[in-house]
């Protein structure tokens, strides 16, 4: 300690009111005891810290009893008292509250102890608020992994994305269906994401093997059969050795088959045999194998009316049908659009460089036009306009004509009444047509029925269905 000039005589009361005070408004506890640990001062302060009474602190007797009795959860100045030197601990006192001690011995001539002066500092709130750091940190931490997950998500190809809320339902829907094993049957458009979609369900089931795609409609009838069951060697000409089918290939995992309503009539029947007992026969082979897959289909064909026509089997229809949903158009989900737009756009910034800018007319356009090809549609219009424009800024000029006088119109709206006519002969009558085989449709009960009330054959119904994206 230091003292000037105008400190007070030692002998002082002034001096004794001095201590006294720097003692009470002290913040930290201070206790002072003697060489056996009786107490002699303490401020009220540490009374606060170690939840203890003045009652207590004059009765206990002195602190080696009152540690031995458990009456302290620790004690700085019995160590001090022992050891003659400074000792520091951490406590955690009963009331809850944690502190550090610091206990000095303060000794006599003949080195002996006379007093232990303890500092009792209150680090619960510092404790706390570490604590919280600790966990802010973790959280932290969890997000910078969300973040990067998802970051890794937007840039790894197949990436379902969407706003919209019948989508987001979709997507819970699928992600229940991807728990089970039974057959689902995706329907909707042509690239409204279908194989999206299934590839999502793969990878949110337990599934260990692998996804296997396969276009029904691709194929040539002759190779699809070896291709979906593999052959054995010599099972025909060019068999020079056996092939595993991709049945085989999806075991322990899914088999996609996209384009089911283009299955051959003759594979059907053998398409349905494997989906009822699981076993597989390679062409030419003699020797059946099981086989663990799950079973996804899509189409973009009203199966309904290929069944009608025969040309797509009921019970086939029945066993693939277990599960299902429809992916809507884009243009029934409006809020993906912008979405997507971006999306795609990022896509292209990501491998080009090139930031895009986008005027708000283009999008405006982008969100008017019906999209018959959905979003494989939007894709390629993003990368055409990310091409042809300069330095990424994309315009009106950009856009494809057919998106620029794409009419909104809705055939409710037309007014017959009016002179004013401005919509193309071609468009008008388009608009026309849909709705009235919408109408139409909603009120027969068939295909056939439909078809025959409009006096078309049911082929030409199907076309114009597709055409004019009549779901
Ligand atoms: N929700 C989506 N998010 C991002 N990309 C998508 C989404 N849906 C589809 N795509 C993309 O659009 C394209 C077409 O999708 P997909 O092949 O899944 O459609 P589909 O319905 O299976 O079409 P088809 O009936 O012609 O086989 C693909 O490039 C796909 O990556």
């Amino acid at each position: 300690m230091y003292t000037t000039p105008h400190f007070p005589d030692k002998e002082s009361n002034q001096l004794i009111s001095l201590f006294t005070s720097i003692f009470s408004t002290s913040y930290d506890g201070l206790f002072v005891c003697d060489q056996n640990g009786y107490p002699l001062l303490y401020n009220q302060a540490l009374l606060e810290i170690c939840g203890m009474s003045v009652d207590y602190m004059n009765n206990f007797g002195n602190v080696f009893n009152l540690l031995k009795q458990g009456g302290l959860p620790n004690s700085a100045s019995t160590v001090a008292i022992e050891t003659k030197s400074i000792y520091s601990a951490m406590v955690h006192y009963y009331n809850g509250k944690k502190a550090i001690l610091s206990a000095t011995p303060i000794l006599d001539d003949n080195q002996e102890v006379q007093f232990v002066v303890t500092n009792v500092r209150d680090v619960t709130e510092i404790n706390r608020l570490q604590e919280e750091l600790g966990e802010t940190q973790q959280i932290n931490t969890s997000y910078q992994i969300a973040l990067k997950q998802a970051q890794e998500q937007l840039e790894s190809q197949n990436q379902l994305i969407y706003k919209s809320k019948v989508m987001h339902q979709l997507v819970f829907l699928a992600s229940r269906f991807a728990k089970n094993d039974s057959p689902i049957l995706i329907l909707g458009e042509s690239g409204v994401g279908k194989d999206v979609m299934a590839q999502y369900i793969h990878k949110q089931s337990q599934r260990k093997g692998e996804f296997i795609k396969i276009n029904c409609g691709a194929i040539p009838e002759n190779l699809l059969e070896s291709e979906l069951f593999g052959y054995e060697k010599g099972s025909f000409t060019g068999a020079n050795q056996s092939k595993v089918g991709l049945f085989e290939m999806a075991h322990k995992g899914t088999i996609f088959l996209d384009e089911i309503g283009d299955l051959p009539y003759p594979l059907q029947v053998k398409l349905l045999n494997v989906l009822q007992d699981f076993k597989i026969r390679k062409v030419g082979g003699t020797k059946y194998r099981e086989v663990d897959m799950r079973v996804i289909a899509a189409t973009n064909c009203n199966l309904e009316s290929l069944i009608e026509q025969k040309k797509f089997r009921q019970d086939l229809y029945y066993r693939l049908n277990v599960l299902n949903f429809t992916i809507p158009p884009l243009r029934e989900r409006q809020e993906d659009i912008s979405t997507l737009l971006f999306y795609f756009s990022k896509k292209l910034e990501k491998k080009y460089g090139i930031e895009m800018h986008m005027d708000a007319p283009v999008l405006e356009k982008c969100l008017e036009y019906d999209w018959p090809g959905n979003i494989r549609e939007l894709s390629n219009i993003v990368e055409r306009m990310y091409h042809m424009s300069e330095d990424g800024k994309i315009t009106l000029n950009q856009l494809p004509t057919y998106i620029l006088n794409f009419p909104k119109i809705a055939i409710q709206n037309i007014d017959y009444n009016t002179s004013d006519i401005t919509v193309p002969l071609k468009d008008a009558v388009k608009t026309f047509e849909k709705w009235y085989i919408t109408q139409m449709l909603s009120q027969t009960s068939t295909m056939q029925e439909c078809a025959d009330k409009l006096g078309v054959n049911i082929s030409t119904l199907v076309r114009k269905k597709r055409n004019l994206s009549i779901m």
